[in-house]
């Protein structure tokens, strides 16, 4: 095998949202449920928003996403007055959805399991909150790659706060500089920057509707699989190479 594009490294921390799963789906019949709920009880005129809009929020936790969505869909002096019920209702709604539409994106299971033998450890950090991630985790058959997984409100810092990176570095006993990040948003390199670590994206998630281009990285993957093959953890497909 030919020389891996990022050396040294022993351990992984990889993003959920974006980069494992295509949850888009349940964002928005979960935020449109939502909607509609608000809007019947307190007579409002709420518009459905489109999964794109609602994609464009997501990455920073449900509470910005609540922000974000109540801000194009009410008031303004009604939108601090109603956060605290749409967040319970948007709970609510995710919790009864969670998983119902979401894909696997191409390549993750494939990219994991060459992790796991190459013999890296694994370890998921998202800022999805614990009651929608754990389940999904198991649901989707990802749970048992992870040694570690960190949510949004396991600890009073998410990304892109280094804090949850580090805590991984900690528990796993290996320096920053041994860990790449594999993520789809600038919430993942930011985190992962400060914190030392090498990081990879995706081109396929959200990114808050920006180019994943803008995004400061050591390099931009086309999957799981791929950045596997970068760590020298999987075989580089040599093109017209003769078996
Ligand atoms: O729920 C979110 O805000 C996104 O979560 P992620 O960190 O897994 O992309
Ligand atoms: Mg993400």
């Amino acid at each position: 095998m030919s020389a891996p594009r990022l050396p040294g490294v022993e351990a992984c921390i990889i993003d959920l949202d974006g980069t494992m799963l295509d949850t888009a789906g349940d964002f928005h019949v979960a935020v449109n449920t939502m909607l509609a709920e608000l809007a019947q009880r307190h007579d409002l005129d709420c518009a459905p928003l489109s999964r794109e809009q609602i994609i464009s929020f997501v990455g920073k936790g449900s509470e910005n996403l609540m922000r974000r969505v109540l801000d194009v869909s009410v008031p303004p002096a009604a939108a601090n007055s109603l956060f605290a019920e749409a967040l319970a209702l948007y709970n609510r709604h995710y919790i009864a959805v969670n998983g119902q539409h979401v894909t696997m994106y191409p390549e993750v299971r494939e990219g994991l399991e060459a992790l796991k033998a190459a013999g890296l450890r694994l370890a998921c950090v998202t800022n999805k909150p614990h009651d929608f991630t754990v389940p999904l985790l198991e649901k989707t058959g990802l749970a048992h790659f992870f040694e570690l997984v960190y949510c949004g409100d396991t600890f009073p810092y998410r990304k892109p706060d280094p804090y949850p990176m580090l805590q991984v570095a900690t528990v796993f006993n290996i320096a920053p500089e041994r860990f790449v990040a594999i993520g789809d948003s600038e919430n993942d390199a930011k985190a992962a920057r400060a914190a030392g670590m090498r990081v990879l994206t995706v081109p396929y998630g959200y990114n808050h509707g920006q180019a994943i281009q803008s995004v400061d990285s050591d390099g931009i993957v086309s999957s799981l699989l791929e950045a596997a093959q970068w760590i020298g953890a999987a075989p580089v497909q040599q093109v017209g190479s003769v078996a």
